[in-house]
């Protein structure tokens, strides 16, 4: 079979069950002969359809809002008002619902970049319930207490849709939704957005600015929630405050949870489970509320990551307990870590201060390192060489000094910047994508060289599909160098601490850096690693790229680095060649101790 026949059978196998789903929520309903199985079915694709938004926000961008309600309510009282008092039809007013609630969806993200999460939640709880309020207060043009009646269907000419018809719309726009979504999510977007969630400053060291990435989240949740909004409007006729009440806003929240959040079916199962069940198994309406108590508890505990989450884990259990997978670990790191994007890159320190409050973490720090060089930072615990690092890739800006980067004064630069020019940074400890496959992790790397921008990646455009596959291939190539070859598709929380730390090394490397910082990479590598680790410095840096190299592991400093700096207190004691900065009498001491 050839690869393009495979690749499109691989496909035609992953969509099975999804059109097999569509096909049965546009089917089944209306062939049910019950109207309100059809109402009900509309009502839970909608539910769908503003989880999918907020599985966006909360799921993959880790930003918990419990406000959505509140702009479905914007989204449907906007079409009640443009349709019912205006008469606009509803391909008009739709849209205009979605451009609302996207901007009032963009404002309730401000507070999220200084809040913690649960802050922002509780922000949006305040959005939900001044959201209700406001509805009744406006009552000439939201109709107070008794809302907005006579919202005509959507029509085509002069024909009105149908129930079933409306039924059909919302689940074309569903599954428009939801390749958008998984377009999202397998692109520079969608790891640029796990990375803000699961590890910030990671985020930013590969070029991942946090503000656009959550402002993009909170816009997509807010048009879902528009659309919305817009659709349950016309699907009702009419729109009261009493359909929006703050268990509204939190069925969603649920929803996602309870399906699974960062998971492309969690909407879909947490729906299922939550409204749709509910309301077909009616005999137990009295014993609802403990049935979900339960129900949530058994979840928090036994299946955190939701019911896709424990499906997920089910299969991946299933798989290991098959036959091995063949996996081909060539472990030796070294020859194929590919050139920098540009000539390596130099650094220049000067009078660089930065104190913690009363911690004067580095005290005046004059430092030249040149480009091409693997130049480590070597000293006792606390000396400022973490310190010394975050304010080269600029996570922390210093009080005093300047730094070079090159020819350019970066001294006012953000880390975002520094990576676009070619900076990448392995942290203390490995900072990783757990949930997401080593591709995926390698692939974060490429983030400030991709060029396929949103739209084409939204749709997943032929130029967006070929760069994809090309650093696809490279990343399983750089897998390759790492010692990580054929396991590209599994979980990188999984992987031993090690094999973490090979990871994010290789993920550096995807960004093809012009210098690359790494803090302590030996720590908690076995001998073998550890040698491995020696030939992939010397290789990275022959193939052109400057190393910066924090270590405490001596005996690595001594046989990889071109140039030894000691830090001291947060002032540098001396520099020069590996053998003579580390016999030098005052370094001895500081290692040793004074002779007595
Ligand atoms: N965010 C912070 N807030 C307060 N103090 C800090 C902060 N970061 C570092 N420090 C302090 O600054 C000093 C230098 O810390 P830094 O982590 O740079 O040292 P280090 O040489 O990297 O140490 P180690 O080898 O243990 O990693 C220490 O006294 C540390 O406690």
């Amino acid at each position: 079979m050839s690869e393009a026949t495979r690749t499109r059978t691989g496909a035609v196998r992953r969509a099975a069950p999804w059109l097999v789903l569509l096909a049965a929520a546009a089917v089944l309903p209306p062939a049910s002969g019950d109207p309100t199985i059809t109402y009900l079915a509309t009502t839970a694709s909608i539910y769908v359809l503003v989880g999918t938004g907020l599985n966006i926000m909360f799921g993959y961008t880790g930003q918990v809002s419990l406000g959505q309600g509140a702009l479905v309510a914007v989204g449907a009282y906007t079409t009640g008002v443009l349709m019912a008092d205006h008469g606009w039809t509803f391909w008009a007013a739709a849209p205009a619902a979605v451009l609302v609630t996207t901007g009032a969806g963009t404002l309730m993200a401000l507070p999220a970049f200084r809040l913690s999460s649960w802050y922002i939640a509780l922000v949006t709880l305040g959005a939900a319930m001044a959201a209700r309020s406001l509805l009744v207060e406006f009552e000439g043009l939201t109709g107070g207490w008794s809302g907005l009646v006579g919202i005509p269907r959507p029509a085509i000419g002069s024909r009105e849709l149908g129930e079933r018809d409306v039924l059909w719309l919302v689940i074309a726009l569903n599954a428009v939704l939801f390749i958008m979504v998984r377009n999202i999510v397998d692109s520079r977007l969608g790891r640029g957005m796990m990375a803000v969630r699961d590890a910030p400053e990671m985020a930013r060291s590969v070029g991942v600015g946090p503000v656009r990435a959550k402002l993009f989240a909170f816009a997509c949740g807010g048009a879902t929630a528009g659309l919305g909004g817009a659709l349950l409007a016309v699907h009702h006729g009419l729109v009261t405050p009493d359909d929006f009440t703050l268990d509204f806003s939190i069925l969603f929240l649920l929803v996602v949870i309870i399906g699974g959040a960062a998971r492309l079916a969690g909407p879909i199962i947490g729906t299922l489970l939550f409204f749709a069940l509910p309301e077909l198994l009616t005999g137990l309406a009295e014993w609802r509320g403990l049935l979900y108590g339960a129900a949530l508890l058994a979840l928090m505990v036994y299946a955190p990551q939701g019911v896709a989450g424990a499906w997920d884990k089910l299969r991946a259990r299933h798989r290991r307990d098959g036959p091995p997978v063949a996996a081909a670990r060539t472990g030796d790191g070294g020859a194929e870590v590919g050139p920098p994007r540009g000539a390596p890159l130099g650094v220049e320190l000067s009078g660089v201060r930065k104190s913690f409050g009363g911690v004067h973490a580095l005290r005046g720090v004059d430092l030249t390192i040149e480009p091409g060089e693997v130049h480590a930072i070597v000293g006792p615990n606390g000396s400022g060489k973490t310190t010394l690092l975050n304010v080269i890739s600029r996570l922390l800006w210093q009080d005093e000094g300047r730094v070079l980067l090159g020819a350019e004064d970066v001294s006012r630069a953000t880390a975002e910047r520094l990576a676009r020019r070619g900076v990448a940074r392995v942290f203390q400890t490995p900072r990783l994508l757990g949930a997401s496959s080593l591709r995926d992790n390698v692939l974060l790397g490429a983030y400030a060289r991709e060029r396929a921008g949103g739209p084409a990646t939204v749709l997943r455009l032929p130029r967006a599909r070929r760069e994809r596959a090309a650093l696809a291939a490279e990343a399983d190539r750089l897998l390759g160098a790492h010692g990580l070859a054929g396991r590209a598709d599994e979980a990188a929380a999984a992987l031993p601490h090690g094999e973490q730390r090979l990871l994010e090394v290789a993920r550096a490397m995807m960004a093809r850096p012009r210098l690359l910082l790494m803090d302590e990479p030996a720590a908690g590598l076995t001998p073998r690693e550890l040698e491995a680790l020696g030939r992939l410095i010397r290789a990275i840096r022959d193939a052109g790229t400057t190393v910066v190299l924090v270590e405490h592991h001596i005996e690595l400093v001594a046989d990889v680095a071109d140039v030894v700096t000691v830090l001291d207190r947060g002032e540098p004691v001396t520099s020069g060649a590996p053998e003579d900065a580390l016999g030098d009498a005052r370094v001895v001491e500081l290692y040793l101790g004074a002779p007595a």
